[in-house]
């Protein structure tokens, strides 16, 4: 388990960026780019927070054929972020192209990127899978089975809600990561997330790593408020 919570920098200017992270001086993040960031500012973003010594998810969820992932892939690793990920829909044979093509980018002597696979966002509902995507099967059923798929292919792990992480661990094993966003708080209202829980939740069911964004960089003190998911995620608060 990840002792940070991972922060969505979901802003849309490197500025707003940096001014949400100035108040946190001193302090080496966890942080997630994502489309909203990188695709307006490209590798820029990603400069700057190694720079900071902020360790950097890239969720930039890639699904596409298997030679385009496989080749986008090999230039995202010279980025030199810690985790990336792909949508396990895009298939075995695009997740394996995915990992080929991030060993092949990773500079020598340096480790590859985690590779995770999404499995359903977490702002799908079983009804809007149904209705959607046509899935019939329980939604659980249809995350197990992207996770399954994502293990038979090389990934190191998935995105996943907290309410699919146990049965994920049962079935992948403890190794294989479970990183859960839809983090809210008690009192927190859901916004277009469908599959919530709490950090303490994410901690007792299993998640390897939880992802955080407006619960606090919406907060009125993102600062506490990012103090209070971590401890909450820690166990060291109620
Ligand atoms: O299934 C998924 C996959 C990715 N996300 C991303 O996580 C954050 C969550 O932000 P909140 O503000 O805490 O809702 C966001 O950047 C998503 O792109 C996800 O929510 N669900």
């Amino acid at each position: 388990m990840e002792k940070e919570p991972i922060i969505a920098l979901d802003f849309p200017t490197w500025e707003e960026a940096e001014q949400f992270l100035a108040p946190f001086e001193g302090e080496e993040l966890y942080v997630k780019v994502g489309m909203e960031l990188y695709l307006q500012n490209g590798p820029f973003i990603i400069e700057q927070l190694k720079k900071r010594n902020h360790r950097i998810f890239l969720d930039l969820k890639l699904h596409d054929i298997p030679n385009t992932v496989g080749q986008a892939m090999k230039g995202l690793a010279a980025l030199g972020v810690d985790m990336i990920n792909v949508h396990a829909a895009g298939g075995v044979d695009m997740m394996k192209r995915a990992v080929e093509g991030l060993q092949a980018g990773t500079k020598e002597g340096g480790k590859r990127p985690i590779l995770l696979a999404v499995t359903q966002l977490t702002s799908t509902s079983q009804e809007a899978m149904q209705a959607d995507q046509l899935i019939q099967v329980p939604l659980k059923e249809s995350v197990l089975h992207y996770a399954q798929k994502a293990k038979e292919a090389g990934c190191d792990g998935v995105v996943c809600s907290v309410l699919e992480a146990g049965a994920i661990r049962d079935a992948c094993g403890e190794d294989f990561y479970k990183v859960t966003p839809g983090i809210r708080l008690k009192d927190g209202q859901a916004d277009d997330q469908k599959r919530v829980a709490d950090p303490a939740e994410a901690r007792e069911i299993g998640s390897t790593m939880i992802v955080v964004g407006r619960p606090i960089t919406k907060a009125a003190d993102p600062v506490a408020a990012y103090h209070h998911v971590k401890a909450l995620w820690g166990g060291q608060a109620e």
